[in-house]
C-alpha cells in the first residue's frame, strides 16, 4: 500500500506584495497507511492551511504533495475534485443540513456516486449510522440531536463513501470532555477497522492519546514529527 500523504517542501503564502505572509515554510510530512496523526500548535501556526492543501481544497503553491497517489503540484481542478471525493472531511461545526434528517445528511454524500439509487444510498447511510450507534436516531434532524450525536453523524457522513483518507479540523471543539473523547475514539475505531488514515487538527490536549503520532507546528513549520512507524 502506498503512503496516503507525502508532503515535501510545501510552502504557502497569503496576500500579495508587501502584505504577502508566508504561513507554511518547507513542510515535510509522511503518513503511513492506517496511521492516525494529530496536528497541534498555537493559533495561526498554519495547521488548517496545511489540512486544506492536503484536502485539495486550495491550490498548492510550492513543493510537492502526493495525496492518495495524486501529485497536487501537477493536478488540475478536475483531478482535485475527484481526489476530494475520495476524502472524508469532518469539521468543527459538523456542517449538517438542518432541513435533512441524519440519514439524508449521510446519504447525500453518495449522490455523486454513479450507479447508486436513492434506496441503496439510504440503506448504506443506515448501516454506517448503526455502526456509529445512531440507528434509532436516524430520522431526526440535527436540531434534535446532542452535540456529540451530531459529530457522530458527521463521522458517518465522512465514512459512508469509503474514503481513502479522513481529514478532521477540530472535531471536538464544540464538545465537552466526555463526548469529545468518545467521538474521537469512535472515529479511530472505525478508521482502524477500515485501514483508513486520519489527519486531525486539534487544540484539544484531552484527545492526544488517540493518536499514533502527534505532529507539532509553530510559525508555519513542523517542529516535532518523529517518523512514521518509529516503534
Ligand atoms: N484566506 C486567508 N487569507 C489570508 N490569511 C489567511 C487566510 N487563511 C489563513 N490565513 C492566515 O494564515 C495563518 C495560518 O492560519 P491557519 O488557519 O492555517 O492557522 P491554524 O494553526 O489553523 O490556526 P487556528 O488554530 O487558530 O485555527 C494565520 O495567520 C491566518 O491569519
Amino acid at each position: 500500500m502506498t503512503d496516503p500523504v507525502v508532503l515535501e517542501g510545501v510552502s504557502h503564502a497569503f496576500g500579495e506584495g508587501e502584505l504577502r505572509r508566508l504561513v507554511l515554510r518547507d513542510v515535510a510530512l509522511r503518513m503511513a497507511p492506517g496511521e492516525i496523526v494529530l496536528l497541534t500548535g498555537p493559533s495561526g501556526s498554519g495547521k488548517t492551511t496545511l489540512l486544506t492543501l492536503v484536502g485539495a481544497l486550495r491550490a498548492l503553491q510550492a513543493g510537492s504533495a502526493r495525496v492518495l497517489g495524486v501529485e497536487l503540484a501537477e493536478a488540475g481542478e478536475g483531478q482535485r475534485l475527484s481526489l476530494r471525493r475520495q476524502i472524508g472531511f469532518i469539521f468543527q461545526n459538523h456542517n449538517l443540513l438542518g432541513f435533512l434528517d441524519a440519514r439524508q445528511n449521510v446519504a447525500m454524500t453518495l449522490e455523486m456516486q454513479p450507479g447508486l439509487g436513492e434506496r441503496q444510498r439510504l440503506a448504506r447511510a443506515d448501516e454506517v449510522l448503526a455502526a456509529v450507534g445512531l440507528a434509532e436516531h436516524r430520522h431526526k434532524p440535527p436540531s434534535q440531536l446532542s452535540g456529540g450525536q451530531r459529530q457522530r453523524v458527521a463521522i458517518a457522513r465522512a465514512l459512508v463513501g469509503e474514503p481513502g483518507l479522513i481529514l478532521a479540523d477540530e472535531p471536538t471543539a464544540a464538545l465537552d470532555k466526555a463526548s469529545g473523547h468518545e467521538v474521537v475514539s469512535l472515529l479511530r475505531g472505525m478508521a482502524r477497522q477500515r485501514g483508513v488514515s486520519i489527519l486531525m487538527v486539534t487544540h484539544d490536549p484531552r484527545i492526544l492519546d488517540v493518536a499514533d503520532r502527534v505532529v507539532a507546528m509553530e510559525d508555519g513549520r513542523i517542529v516535532s514529527a518523529p517518523p512514521a512507524g518509529r516503534d
